[in-house]
């Protein structure tokens, strides 16, 4: 049977890897539908290491092919900040809302600093054989001062393209997939997969 397990236990990465995979005509899972999976440890240090543990945990974990997504925010004015941690950023566990708030907090104690900033997205797939496919995508934008919007989940209140005058907070999933990191990534993965499925 033609399925995909979408590997994260992120609803919002859920909601737009799902849209986006539509087109494939496939059944499309997520790991909560493989009972309760323990989270991997996400030991590596770029986004394509995360993306590869994650996607061979999970697809060793429910015995499918699974999709993993490793991202994060870099803000230029952190140096590339909060990168891989960006889901740690504020601590082990750390919510969006504790997150965002260290994200202005640390850029406002830096006056002057760089506002630009980029979301990176790197997807793995891995299969039962362990055959592997990957994609990646970016999306720029400026942080602003204070969260708008209350679509998506975390950096998006604070992530502004100016292009579309909107953060990616005030858009509807498949506005955000036609632009944002993620959307590009899985737009790159389909095509892939589309080979791997046919
Ligand atoms: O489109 C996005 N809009 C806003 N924020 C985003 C986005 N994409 C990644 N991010 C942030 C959220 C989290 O702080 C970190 C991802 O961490 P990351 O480990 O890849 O995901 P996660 O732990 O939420 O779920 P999982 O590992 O189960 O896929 O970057
Ligand atoms: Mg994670």
């Amino acid at each position: 049977m033609k399925e995909i397990v979408v590997a994260t236990k992120n609803a919002g990465k859920v909601a737009e890897l799902a849209a986006a995979l539509a087109p494939l005509q496939i059944a499309v899972k997520s790991v909560s539908d493989y009972g309760a999976i323990e989270e991997p440890e996400e030991t590596g240090t770029t986004f394509t290491d995360n993306a590869l543990l994650k996607a061979r945990y999970y697809a060793q974990a429910t015995g499918r092919a699974c999709l993993a997504d490793d991202s994060g925010l870099e803000a230029d004015g952190l140096g590339g900040e909060p990168g891989v941690y960006s889901a740690r950023f504020a601590g082990p566990g750390a919510t969006d809302r504790a997150n965002n708030e260290k994200l202005l907090a640390e850029l406002n104690a830096r006056p002057g600093a760089a506002r630009t900033a980029r979301f990176r997205c790197v997807l793995a797939f891995c299969d039962t054989n362990g055959q592997v496919l990957t994609a990646d995508g970016t999306c720029e934008g400026i942080i602003i001062e204070e969260g708008q919007g209350s679509g998506g989940f975390g950096y998006d209140p604070l992530f502004f393209m100016p292009e579309y005058r909107k953060t990616l907070a005030e858009m509807t999933v498949a506005e955000k997939n036609a632009v944002s990191h993620r959307g590009r990534a899985v737009q790159v993965m389909v095509k892939q997969l589309a080979g791997y499925f046919s």
